[in-house]
Formats: C-alpha cells, structure tokens, sequence
C-alpha cells in the first residue's frame, strides 16, 4: 500500500519573520533560561545593589566634606574630627564599593558563561537531531553562528546587561529620591523627562532591534561565506582563486561592517543607560527567537525510538513502490514507483547514468530521508516502524568520497563500532588486516595513532577508502552499502580497496553502487536505473547478451572502470 508523508516544506531561517516588538511570552522565555543560575544571580543583584548605592553615596559624601571645607560654622578642632571622620567613611565606602564591583562582575559573568554554555548544548543537541532534509536548506555557517554568536548575545543578554541595567535603575531611583530630599521642585523638573523618554525608548528598541537582527544575519552570511572556502580550501588552491575569495570576504565583512556602524550610531543616539539596557533586551531578543527556531523544532525523522527486533536481521530488503524527490527540490522527482527485492546475502550492483539515483537509494535505506509515497522493509518490517539507531546499527556504510574526523585512524575506526570498547585488540587487527589498512599503518611512525587531519587530508584516496572500509567492518553488519569512487586511484590502490572489499562483502547482503565492472560482473544481480524506475535486471551476462538496452549503452559508453 503506498504511504504518503506529508512533506511539508521546512522554513529557512531567515524565511520565517521575525516580529520587531518585545512579546510578553517570549520575555517570560527568555528570562527563564536564567532560571538555574538564580542563585548566582541574586549574589551578583545583592552586590550590585551595595556597590550601587555606594556609588550615589560618593558624590552625597564628598559634598559634605566640601560643606565642612568652606561652610566654616563650626571651631576648628571639630571641623578636623569630622572631616577625618568623614574621610575615613569616604575611603571604607570606597573599599567596600570596589569589592561588591568585583563581586557583581564575577559572579554575573560567570552565570553568563554557563548560561551560554547551556544554550549552544542545547542547540547543537537540537541540530544534531535534525533530519538531513533539514541541513540540505542550511549552510553550516549559518549554523555556526547561531551556536556561536547568538547564544553569546542571549548569555550576555540576561548576565552583564541586566546587571548593568539594573544598575541604572538603582543610580536612577537613588538619584531621584537624592533629588526629592534636596528640593522637591528640582526633582519634579527632573522626572518630568521620564514619560518621553519612555515612549521614545519603545518606539527606538524595536528600530535597534530590527538592525540588529540584520547584523546578525549579515555576520552569519560571511561566517557561510568563510567556512565553505576554509572547509574546501584544497579547491580554492588548486583553481588559484585566493584573491577571488579573499576578496568575497571582504564583501561580506563590509556588509557587516556597515550594519555595524548603524547600530553604533542606533545604539549612540539611544541615550545610556536604561535606555540601552532595553535595546540590549532587544538585540537579545532577535537572537533568542533565533535558537528557539532550532531548539523547537520537531525532526521528521527522529534519531532513535521505534520498534527493535529481538533477533539479528538476516538482511532481506524490499523497496516497495517507492516515490521520492528531495525535501530541497520538490519539483524533481527522483524515483517514480520503483520496486526492488533484494534477498539475504545477495549482492546487488546499481548501475545507471550519473544523476539516476543510485545513492539516493542508499539514502533512503538508511532512512536519511522517507520516501514520499511507498515503503522500504528490512525482514518484512516497515523501516518507518523500526528504531532508526537500530536501522544504523545493522548497516555498514562506505560513502563515494569517504570522510574521516580529524582523530587516530584508530578513533576513525572505532567510529563505526556499536560499541569501541568492547572491539578486542585481535578483532581490530583482524579488521584492519581485512580491509588492508594493517600493513600502510604499519609505515606510519605513530602507527594506528597517527592523526589523519581535517577529513583525513593527511592520507591519500585509497587509504581513506580502506580506513573507510575498516569502520564501516568493524560492527559487523548484516547489510553493507558501497558507493564506490567515481574518482580514480592508481592501479595499486584500486586494486587494494577492490581486494578489501571483496573479502568484506561475504555473508552480507550488499547493495553497492557500482562504478567498477569487476564488481558488475561479481555481483548477483545488477540494476539499471533510469528516469526513476529499474528498467532492466539480470546477471551481468544476461544483461550482456541483449541487443539493445540500457546497460548495453552504459558498457558501450565505457561507463565502468576496468579493474
Ligand atoms: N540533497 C539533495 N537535494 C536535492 N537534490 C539532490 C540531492 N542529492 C542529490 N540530488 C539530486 O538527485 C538526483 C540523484 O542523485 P544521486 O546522487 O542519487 O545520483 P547518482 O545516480 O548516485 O549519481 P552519481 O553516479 O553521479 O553519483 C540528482 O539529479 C541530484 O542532482
């Protein structure tokens, strides 16, 4: 029975509009996160509230000491006595001033800090659950700044600025109580300016607001810009293009730059004070409603949960009328009621013009994205229904360009085991030997330790692919995936990894995306993909035998690699 998901379109970032008032409940949010730094904050609030007062008391205590100094009224051995009087008062108030200064700055900052810190887990947890449809639609760096620079700005937000503003709402109503005790008429005077000021202040935080909302996404525009050119600087190198980038950077940063300058001057004009605590808030609040786009939002696929099978799968697969496109292209199907049954232990070669689709079947067994109409069963159960860690656990991947983390090639491989500390040390000889990992590592003077760099630059193709081959082995799964690489290696290399992973194949059942003819040849049955659907199937020599067809095109276009 064909399944239809509802593939609601996801909304990007910057596509959702952000409302420029400060809302009441996102307020209540917002301070909330304050929450379980409570106890740190009422110690720095405590301490602010002494320093501040010792501060307006300064200025009430000096002009006293002046009033001493000229008003002569008195004789002047009591003059003397209170004037030390006073000036010792004078310097312990100074003293304690600057230790409860120190107190509110230590203990605000460091609620900050943690606060911050609570923010970006939960932020990085939350896009790490996301599906891959999700990531297709967002640049990284965009990404990187709402984990970075956002979550800094909220953490700032309710530590250094609420404790500034707080600040001046103390100096504020002790000044004005200062100015009712001196003359009542000059402190009449002096609060008539408060209602404008206000109604200014509201009407002027939403503008800041809404610059600063349009900083934060410029930064996060060049942020994208600098991690793409930085992540893939071998290809900038390669095509000479330094000066192109560096000066699309500059763009990007001028960008920044210039909404920087208008917020300065927004920011300027907007008095001080509590007026720029407020804009603060609002900045704040820009960035908030930011994270909680991402901490909110339910993944499509979820990362684990559903049914677990008491038994190892013996890895029968079904793709059962199958109807796909890309959550990032809907108007590009990709599959069109495709059916494939592929029995335990068989090995299927997918073959199929560039573009056919082939990955986008391994994509989709690895449940990275659901099919829009139609169902795919591991031993009869529905993969919707099943744990997708479970789905995870079971199948063993070798991606077409495989990436390493910049660790060990020990680590590298121990990322694939369901769990490295039960890998013994002769099952990981065992495994590396098999994948023909054991003897290069040998060469290397660290061994296994050796750190292979950011996406194991520090190796070449081929030993990326066997490292690749070695993690992949080391859960021993039911069910392999190969997309092997379209890239060629030197004869010896080919030779190596095709060597690997014909011993690594037996007893699994294997789909693997086929670019080299010796694995067409080997495989038990091959299929060609075409315009969504698999238009021919059969061993390689009853493929062969046609006349006409697809696969007889593909060999006559030389397709394959001969090795
Ligand atoms: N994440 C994505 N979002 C949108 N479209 C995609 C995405 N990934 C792939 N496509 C498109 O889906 C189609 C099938 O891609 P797929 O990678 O499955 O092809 P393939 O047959 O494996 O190609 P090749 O042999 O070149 O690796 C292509 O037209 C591709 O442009």
């Amino acid at each position: 029975m064909a399944e239809k998901v509802n593939q609601k379109k996801p909304m990007c970032l910057k596509e959702k509009e952000v409302s420029t008032g400060l809302k009441k409940s996102e307020l209540k949010r917002l301070f909330s996160l304050a929450k379980p730094e409570k106890w740190k904050l009422l110690i720095a609030v405590g301490f602010l509230l002494v320093s501040s007062t010792v501060t307006m008391a300064i200025p009430f205590s000096l002009g006293k000491v002046l009033d001493i100094i000229y008003i002569k009224n008195e004789g002047a051995d009591e003059a003397k006595l209170k004037l030390n009087k006073l000036c010792g008062i004078l310097l312990c108030v100074f003293v304690l001033g600057a230790i409860c200064n120190f107190g509110r700055i230590y203990f605000m900052s460091t609620a900050g800090y943690r606060m911050t810190n609570a923010l970006r887990t939960k932020v990085f947890n939350s896009i790490l659950k996301q599906e891959q449809g999700w990531f297709d639609k967002r640049p990284t760096g965009e990404l990187i700044n709402r984990l970075s620079a956002d979550t800094q700005i909220v953490g700032t937000a309710l530590s250094m600025n609420i404790s500034d503003g707080l600040r001046s709402l103390v100096m504020v109503c002790a000044g004005t109580g200062m100015m009712l005790y001196m003359s009542i008429e000059l402190a009449l005077v002096g609060l008539a300016i408060v209602p404008p000021i206000a109604g200014i202040a509201v009407v002027y935080g939403r503008f800041v607001r809404n610059i600063s909302r349009k900083l934060q996404d410029s930064l996060a525009e060049s942020t994208k810009v600098a991690e793409e050119r930085i992540s893939n600087i071998r290809t900038v190198k390669s095509f000479a293009q330094e000066p192109r980038e560096m000066q699309s950077y500059l763009k990007s940063i001028t960008d920044v730059l210039t909404l920087g300058y208008r917020e300065a001057k927004a920011r300027a004009f907007f008095l001080c004070g509590l007026s720029s605590f407020y804009s603060d808030l609002n900045k704040s609040m820009g960035a908030a409603t930011r994270i909680w786009e991402i901490i909110d939002r339910k993944p499509v696929i979820p990362i684990e949960g559903g049914f677990i099978p008491m038994t190892l799968p013996e890895g029968h697969i079904e793709f059962k009328d199958i109807k796909f496109n890309y959550p990032a292209r809907h108007d590009m199907e990709i599959l069109n009621h495709l059916n494939l049954n592929i029995s335990p232990g068989k090995t299927v070669a997918v073959v199929g013009k560039s573009g056919s689709g082939k990955s986008t079947l391994a994509f989709l067994l690895l449940r990275l994205y659901d099919p829009v109409e139609g169902a795919i069963y591991i031993d009869g159960h529905n993969i919707r229904d099943l744990d997708p860690a479970w789905i995870k656990k079971h199948i063993g991947t070798v991606g077409q360009e495989p990436i390493l983390f910049s660790c060990s090639i020990k680590d590298n491989i121990l990322y694939g085991a369901n769990d490295p500390e039960q890998v013994t040390e002769d099952e990981f000889v065992r495994i590396s030997k098999e994948a023909n990992v054991y003897e290069f590592v040998q060469q290397l003077p660290d061994g296994f330790d050796t750190v292979v760099g950011e996406r194991g630059v520090m190796l070449s193709g081929g030993q990326k692919q066997r490292v690749a081959i070695a993690r992949a082995l080391i859960k021993d799964p039911k069910i392999l995936l190969l997309d092997e690489a379209t890239s060629a290696l030197d004869a010896q290399s080919e030779h190596l990894v095709q060597e690997a992973l014909e011993r690594v194949m037996k007893g699994r059942t294997v789909l693997t995306i086929a670019h080299r003819l010796s694995t067409i040849q080997n495989a038990d049955v091959i299929v060609v993909l075409q315009k969504g659907q698999i238009v021919e199937q059969g061993r390689y020599e009853e493929l062969c035998k046609r006349h006409s067809g697809v696969f007889k095109e593909l060999i006559k276009h030389q397709t394959f690699k001969e090795i």
